[in-house]
């Protein structure tokens, strides 16, 4: 069994008692899902101290716990993290540089499977964004249906920033979230926005003061749900996504193959040891 159930009071609510559920295939508890009694929702958080980077563990999580909340039939999910001023970090870069290939080829495998998994997911999905939520963090948010955020924190696409061309899956979700012009530019420039920008554009669709009010708004949005048939919801996003999600089932091994080749250049490895660099002196200066 992939879950073990305890019963706890909620750190979101206070008084609404909850289930969580923990993880018991890792040995780091990276992610922690809370399922409210009362709506039938659950809270999965990404729970890797520091800055949430998505490593091969946490992807894998992410993936087994979206098919865990499919199979218990979960009516709604909200994505957040445990920390306070962090969403995800994005990609833990340490996978990326001088990289072990067999290890690269299975984390984007890992990658490719959890963007199917939350981008196609069958249950409805919210993103609480409590804190930042760059490049990798940002496309886990646009595979969510809704996105709720703190304020002044960051999100966008960076990649372009640090020598990093992001591949098709990165640009779907963002594409299918802003209008056209908006993405190709601020893929292009690499931009972060601040939450007020984000909510301008369109990245994300409220403002939240604090984690408990953005809480109350991801569930009001997943009540939206309620008295639609859950089949012919789940159909309907799949006629809206399914072709996106098939491009990638049937281009997986090029997407793998091109995302190694781009990867482990020369360049490209300068240019990420430089990054890591840049962000480890980061608060020295
Ligand atoms: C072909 C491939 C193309 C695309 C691939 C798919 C698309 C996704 C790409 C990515 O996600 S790449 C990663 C992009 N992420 C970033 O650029 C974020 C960088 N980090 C930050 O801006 C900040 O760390 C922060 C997330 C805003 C958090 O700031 P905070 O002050 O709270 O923490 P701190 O900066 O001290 O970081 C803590 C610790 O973590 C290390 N770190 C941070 N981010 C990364 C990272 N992405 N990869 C590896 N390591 C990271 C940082 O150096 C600190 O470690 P240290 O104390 O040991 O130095």
């Amino acid at each position: 069994m992939f879950f073990q159930i305890t019963k706890a009071a909620t750190p979101l609510t206070g008084c609404r008692r909850q289930l969580i559920l923990r993880s018991l295939s890792s040995s780091t508890n990276n992610i922690q899902i809370e399922v409210d009694n009362k709506t039938g929702f659950a809270t999965v958080s990404m729970n890797r101290p520091p800055v949430n980077l998505l490593n091969l563990e946490l992807i894998n999580s992410l993936t087994r716990s979206m098919k865990e909340m499919e199979q218990n039939k979960s009516r709604g999910i909200i994505l957040t993290s445990t920390s306070n001023s962090v969403f995800s970090g994005g990609l833990d870069i340490k996978e990326l540089y001088r990289p072990d290939v067999q290890r690269l080829r299975e984390f984007w495998t890992a990658f490719q499977d959890m963007w199917l998994a939350w981008y196609g997911s069958a249950v409805p999905t919210a993103a609480l964004i409590n804190g930042h939520s760059p490049a990798g963090g940002c496309v886990l948010a646009t595979c969510c249906e809704y996105r709720v955020m703190l304020p002044k924190f960051t999100i966008g696409l960076n990649e372009a920033k640090f020598g990093l061309v992001p591949p098709p899956v990165v640009r779907i979700s963002f594409k299918n979230v802003l209008p056209l012009r908006i993405a190709e530019l601020a893929l292009c420039q690499g931009k972060l926005f601040t939450s007020n920008d984000a909510l301008n554009i369109g990245l994300i669709d409220e403002l939240a003061k604090t984690k408990e009010e953005g809480y109350e708004k991801c569930v009001k949005f997943l009540q939206t749900f309620r008295k639609v048939d859950p089949v012919a919801r789940s159909l309907t996003k799949q006629q809206f996504r399914g072709k996106d999600l098939d491009d990638l089932r049937k281009g997986k091994q090029k997407d793998l193959n091109d995302f190694v080749e781009h990867v482990t250049q020369d360049d490209i490895q300068m240019r990420l040891g430089l990054y890591l660099e840049q962000l480890h002196n980061r608060k020295k200066k």
